[in-house]
């Protein structure tokens, strides 16, 4: 049995296989209500053979989206239609994910196929939050640092939305602390300089990411388990690095945390990263390794026995796998097929279309 077909279980919880759909923000959304697009989308990779379909980044409220566009999950009223999402994934014998996120200073801006420019308010754009009034880059406005006031409701936002996404029907919840927002800023000496107790030191650094994550696991029950993605480097000198990260995952993992999922880079405009393929996968191994947490390798693995040999070498527990899965949304069947794995009904990959080299 090839390793990437062998179930996973965290918690109570059990993959049926390593393959992850990594959560890509569509910009599809209106007020951050979910439609028939989300369902599409979302289930076809469900119906794909993927072992768990981690939503894109939901906003625990509506400031902290990073485009108009974004999904959110800050209001009651957005549970009908994403209990539908979660109702079909299931139903194709997927796990329902949700990755839940704030865009801290990132926030306000156009999407990626709108030209990806901050938003003027005279077309609905908002003021950011950050943990310091510095711009991401130097073109855009600078955000307004959190008081502790603002601070306390972004840990009750993430509280509220673990809740509501519970109710909705979601078993995995991942906290979006990755790509340069806002949990990420807090990380990072580049963007974090503040002087209180959430600035300076790691301790300090890493309070805010503790004190979400305290909050969000208090609300899951015992069964379902908790991912965070990180970004395991900010790719310069003096930036958050990936011996923070192997010291972060211990402090989580003592929180509760049950896979840390390893992406890197996103908080600094311009920042010199590797790109290639499997070219963040060494610091799930690494972390993995150290820590003995479960981990997730994302980024470019686009490749059945790329994927499979990620699992069988123990660099990663799962693959999260985000373009690939939009050009062949049956990836995980056709990995099957090309490694000669039978897979049960209704994921007989006979059933996909044959895969175009
Ligand atoms: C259109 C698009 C939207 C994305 N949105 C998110 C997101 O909401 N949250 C996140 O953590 N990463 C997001 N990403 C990053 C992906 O999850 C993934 O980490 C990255 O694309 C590298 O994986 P890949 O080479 O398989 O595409 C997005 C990527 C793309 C292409």
């Amino acid at each position: 049995m090839a390793h990437l077909f062998t179930p996973l279980t965290l918690r109570g919880v059990t993959l049926k296989n390593r393959i992850v759909v990594s959560p890509m923000c569509m910009y599809s959304a209106e007020d951050g209500f979910a439609n028939d697009w989300h369902l599409v989308h979302l289930g076809s990779r469900a119906v794909g053979g993927a072992a768990l379909v981690i939503q894109e980044a939901t906003a625990v409220a509506p400031e902290g989206r990073i485009t108009p566009d974004d999904l959110g999950i800050w209001k009651d009223e957005h549970l009908p239609f994403l209990r539908r999402i979660t109702a079909f994934i299931e139903a194709q014998g997927a796990v329902p994910g949700i990755q839940l996120a704030h865009a801290g200073r990132k926030a306000s801006h156009r999407s990626p196929w709108k030209g990806g420019t901050e938003v003027p308010s005279s077309e609905g754009g908002w003021p950011t939050v950050a943990p310091s009034a510095l711009p991401f880059a130097s073109t855009e406005t600078a955000p307004q640092a959190l008081d502790q006031t603002g601070i306390d409701q972004v840990i009750a936002d993430f509280r509220a939305a673990t809740r509501r996404a519970l109710a909705a029907g979601y078993q995995v919840i991942e906290i979006h602390a990755a790509h340069g927002y806002l949990l990420h800023e807090f990380l990072s000496p580049l963007s974090n300089q503040r002087t209180d107790s959430y600035g300076g030191s790691f301790d300090n650094r890493t309070r805010l990411l503790r004190e979400v994550t305290e909050a969000v696991r208090a609300e899951l029950p015992a069964d379902l388990p908790l991912l965070v993605r990180i970004s395991a480097t900010d790719w310069v000198a003096d930036g958050w690095s990936a011996d923070d990260s192997v010291a972060l995952a211990r402090v989580l993992q003592g929180l509760g945390v049950d896979l840390i999922d390893c992406s890197t880079g996103g908080n600094v405009a311009q920042a010199p990263i590797p790109v290639g393929p499997g070219y963040q996968v060494e610091f799930a191994a690494r972390i993995r390794q150290e820590t003995g947490l479960p981990t997730g390798a994302v980024g470019l693995i686009t490749d059945a026995r790329q994927a499979e040999d990620i699992i069988a070498t123990g660099q990663a527990n799962v693959v999260l796998l985000a373009r690939e899965l939009l050009r062949d949304p049956y990836f995980p069947l056709h990995a099957a097929q090309e490694l000669g794995v039978e897979l049960p009904w209704p994921n007989q990959y006979e059933r996909a279309k044959p895969r175009r080299r």
